[in-house]
């Protein structure tokens, strides 16, 4: 039977990394899939793991319609027997609509990959359609974790390294500190809703030591 299944944990969690691994497995057992992503860091048309893997992919903009691309490749005599999908909280609800319907009217295995809440927090449009829809969600085993050391469950974005509340839900960046001006930083809830970064949390400290030598 086949499933949709949605793959979520935040940001540095591993996810770009086990789409390649599942497109990797499936293939080496003579199954046929379609790899797609939209926005990757590493530009259009490329899956990227912080791992070090990367490798070319579809790059699924808003006028895709799954449905109608497998229909094509299976006019044209090339089978497809499951759809890879990264990034997928940038997906429109109707194209994960249209995932869900290759699953049950195709009998595709869909498997989607991506983060749940944007940095305030708020569910993706695409994410909160997969967790409608999905026939299970799947959250990553490792997760990475908040400068406190708990398990991270949210990201921050950051301009110029000061955490943001406002702004486009769609930025495209990577959690490196030495990311350009918009960088995210994963965080467990409690130090999101207090606005509290490594860099804030270091700063917090050295100001209560100074205040101890004072
Ligand atoms: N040098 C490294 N050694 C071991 N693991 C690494 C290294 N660099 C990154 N990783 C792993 O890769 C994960 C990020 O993988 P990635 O697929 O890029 O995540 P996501 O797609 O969820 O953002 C990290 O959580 C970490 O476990
Ligand atoms: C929180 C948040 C993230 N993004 C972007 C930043 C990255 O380009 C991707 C997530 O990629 P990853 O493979 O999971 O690391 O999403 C965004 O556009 N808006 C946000 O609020």
């Amino acid at each position: 039977m086949a499933e949709l299944v949605f793959f979520t944990g935040t940001m540095d969690s591993g996810k770009s990394t086990l789409a390649l691994q599942t497109d990797y497995n499936y293939a080496a057992r003579g199954r046929v899939g379609l790899v797609f992503t939209r926005h990757d860091r590493a530009g259009a048309a490329r899956i990227s793991s912080r791992l070090g893997l990367e490798t070319a992919a579809r790059e699924a903009d808003e006028t895709t319609d799954f449905g109608a691309v497998v229909a094509d490749e299976r006019r044209q005599g090339r089978p497809v027997d499951y759809v890879v999908c990264d990034e997928a909280q940038f997906y429109s609800p109707a194209q994960v609509e249209q995932l869900a319907r290759l699953v049950d009217e195709v009998e595709i295995d869909v498997f989607a990959f991506g983060i749940t809440t944007d940095f305030r927090t708020r569910l993706f449009p695409g994410s909160a359609r997969l967790l409608e829809l999905a026939d299970r969600t799947e959250v990553l085993q490792v997760p990475a974790l908040c400068w406190c050391g708990r398990p991270a469950t949210h990201q921050a974005r950051t301009v110029d390294g000061v955490m943001v509340v406002t702004g486009e839900q769609v930025v495209v960046g990577d959690t490196a500190a030495s990311a350009a001006v918009v960088a995210y930083e994963v965080l467990c809830r409690r130090h999101h809703m207090r606005g509290m970064t490594a860099a804030a949390a270091r700063q917090h400290a050295a100001a209560s030591d100074s205040r101890l030598v004072l």
